[in-house]
């Protein structure tokens, strides 16, 4: 190999340049390193506040875990983010440039943010292939070529995503007949057929024995570097186990934000959490 295939070789291996590639043919800026703001955002549902000027920023290729008592207004973030709730005020930026607050919910969903909610929805009668095969037909650009045999690039990528989500051995098996834990990873295999920028994945291990909660956390941090990935949970175990920065949520706002030690060791946040 020359120098200057050696170099681009080793930046295609390389996650966080293959990354930043990927966003080029969507004008997604991520030239300041960050994929979305949120800022001054606020919502209120009859009166009440559920979002209170809230500045939230996530880094491209980061994997963030948002943490909170009961209400402090986790789901409807998330929900701001993909466009199912309006807010009252602020902003809600996709990279540098794109307007959220100005897309609709499938708009959104097409620019490439993935949601995971805590129930697993899959395709029970079809098999895992199948499942990740229909998931592809919600790109578009695919949708023609399922009527016609799978080309091999599309097989190749089924494939990969059954290595990343560990699911080789029930390629044909009936998602139905899955165990909880296998039909969440199903479900994050689905979204990561459409490769997202930004995938909000809500609560993963509820549910889960301790043995897929280890097997759920190599998943998600497997996935660091090549999306960026917001994770909502209330099992501070788990959250341990991968995080590197945390936000914790508070009425509607951020109380804290840091290593899991730096939140943990956090006064306001002790008295939030004890306070429950
Ligand atoms: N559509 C709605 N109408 C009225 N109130 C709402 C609505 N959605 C959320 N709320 C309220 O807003 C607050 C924040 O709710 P949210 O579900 O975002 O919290 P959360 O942090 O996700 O909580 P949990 O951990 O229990 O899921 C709660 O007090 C909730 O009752």
């Amino acid at each position: 190999m020359t120098p200057v295939e050696q170099l681009r070789e080793s930046m295609r291996k390389d996650r966080q340049w293959s990354f930043m590639y990927s966003m080029l043919d969507l004008d997604l800026d991520v030239s300041q390193g960050v994929i979305l703001y949120l800022e001054d955002v606020s919502v209120s549902f009859d009166g009440f506040k559920a979002i209170n000027n809230l500045n939230f920023y996530v880094n491209a290729g980061e994997l963030r875990c948002v943490i909170g008592p009961n209400g402090a207004g986790k789901t409807t973030m998330m929900d701001i983010i993909t466009g199912k709730t309006r807010p009252d005020t602020g902003s809600a930026y996709f990279g540098r440039t794109i307007d959220l607050l100005r897309l609709s919910e499938p708009e959104i969903a097409a620019l490439g943010v993935g949601r995971k909610f805590q129930k697993p929805t899959v395709f029970e009668s079809h098999s895992v292939f199948e499942n990740l095969e229909l998931a592809m037909a919600g790109d578009k650009r695919v949708f023609p070529t399922l009527f016609a045999r799978l080309g091999g690039e599309q097989r190749d990528r089924i494939h990969e995503v059954l290595g990343i989500i560990g699911l080789q051995e029930q390629t044909h098996r009936e998602a139905g007949a899955l165990s909880h834990g296998q039909k969440q990873w199903l479900e994050i295999g689905m979204l990561l057929m459409q490769d997202p920028h930004l995938l909000l994945v809500d609560e993963p291990v509820a549910g889960m024995t301790h043995q897929e909660m280890d097997r759920t956390a190599e998943l998600l941090l497997s996935l660091e570097g090549k999306h960026s990935v917001v994770v909502v949970e209330h099992d501070m175990d788990f959250v341990r186990s991968i995080a590197k920065r945390v936000t914790v949520l508070h009425q509607g706002a951020v109380l804290a934000e840091g290593s899991m030690d730096e939140v943990q060791n956090d006064p306001r946040v002790v008295e939030v959490y004890l306070g429950e």
